[in-house]
């Protein structure tokens, strides 16, 4: 669908034209968030837009539902310098190398507004841009989040459409714009054979393309488990054996940890897994991989989880003493 935007006159720049995903998510009078990358004004853009009401770069969750078009234009380029700016709270030598976190609470977050989930998931999704530009600021190797597991194909089939095509459109517009011209890196890591053909397209293009790229490495976790992850592994595992390429009894740790989804792109183990909603529970999510990870449980629903949120779980993590079964010193 091809939308064009013409301002009045006497404005200083026009909107060109921008696309949405085909065919347009759309549920209800629900609209999933429509990442724009492609808008080409002139300057000063960011007024321009203000002065005629349109939003940008992060969409009002409170704002009204009727408004047609929720613009998330492209991260503007002095949210992320290329340098890393880290808050007085936070030490830069004792900062996560990978930060993994498990994105609950969207359901009550709408069920506490009177809204269907679907504003919860829209409001989920919004900050998970925060989230990530937070990331890439403070100069985070790898966030890595739980998005979709193996048993949320449990869901509506309604909402279950809603995320896909959702996820679909984030990667599209708003992932592939930070890996093009911020240095992302990008992988889903899951069951990909289960997910709808159009964003198995779009994940291996996105990719693809963050292939020689150094930044922030972003991880989503599709149709994702931990199980599901060991399992998988085993078979690998098994198959080695099976044609004489791996000898049972040189099966170790390290071996096994080779196999595992988050080995085929090479990052290391979280060091900090947090979790939203108040729920104490790791819900199937790398089971393996947080072995010594700390845990960081809090209050907040997802789409709350704000900035200040985030520096306080760093904190948090920073005074930890990590012993991995060592002495206590
Ligand atoms: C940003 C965004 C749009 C997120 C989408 C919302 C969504 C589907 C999140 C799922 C995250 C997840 C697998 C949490 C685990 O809880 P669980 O509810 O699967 O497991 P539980 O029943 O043990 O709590």
């Amino acid at each position: 669908m091809q939308i064009s935007l013409q301002f009045p006159k006497a404005s200083p720049c026009t909107i060109k034209s921008f696309t949405t995903p085909s065919p347009p998510p759309h549920h209800g009078d629900v609209e999933t968030p429509c990442c724009v990358s492609s808008i080409k004004i002139g300057t000063p853009w960011k007024k321009t837009m203000v002065d005629h009401g349109l939003s940008f770069a992060r969409f009002s969750p409170a704002a009204p539902l009727s408004s047609k078009f929720r613009l998330a234009a492209r991260v503007e380029d002095r949210e992320i310098s290329g340098e890393i700016q880290l808050p007085d709270a936070l030490q830069a030598e004792l900062m996560p190398k990978h930060v993994a976190v498990i994105m609950d609470g969207h359901g009550r977050w709408a069920e506490n507004r009177g809204l269907p989930i679907q504003h919860g998931h829209n409001a989920g999704l919004e900050n998970l841009k925060q989230l990530l530009l937070h990331c890439c600021k403070f100069g985070i190797g790898v966030l890595s989040v739980y998005a979709f597991s193996t048993e949320n194909w449990k869901r509506t089939k309604e909402e279950i459409d809603f995320l896909m095509s959702g996820y679909e459109c984030f990667i599209q517009y708003y992932v592939k714009d930070l890996i093009l011209r911020h240095d992302l890196q990008f992988s889903v890591i899951g069951d990909k054979s289960r997910l709808p053909q159009s964003i198995r397209s779009t994940i291996a293009s996105a990719e693809e393309a963050g292939k020689a790229n150094s930044g922030t490495h972003f991880v989503m976790a599709l149709s994702y488990s931990g199980q599901y992850d060991i399992v998988d592994a085993s078979k690998k595992i098994a198959s080695q054996v099976g044609s004489g390429k791996l000898r049972a009894e040189d099966i170790d740790e390290s071996v096994f940890e080779q196999q595992l989804l988050t080995n085929v792109t090479k990052f290391p183990n979280p060091d900090l897994l947090i979790r939203t909603s108040g729920e104490l529970r790791v819900s199937n999510f790398m089971l393996w991989q947080l072995a010594y990870a700390e845990f960081y449980f809090v209050d907040k629903l997802f789409p709350d989880f704000e900035e200040a949120d985030f520096i306080e779980a760093l904190s948090s993590f920073q005074q930890r003493k990590r012993r991995y079964g060592g002495r206590k010193k």
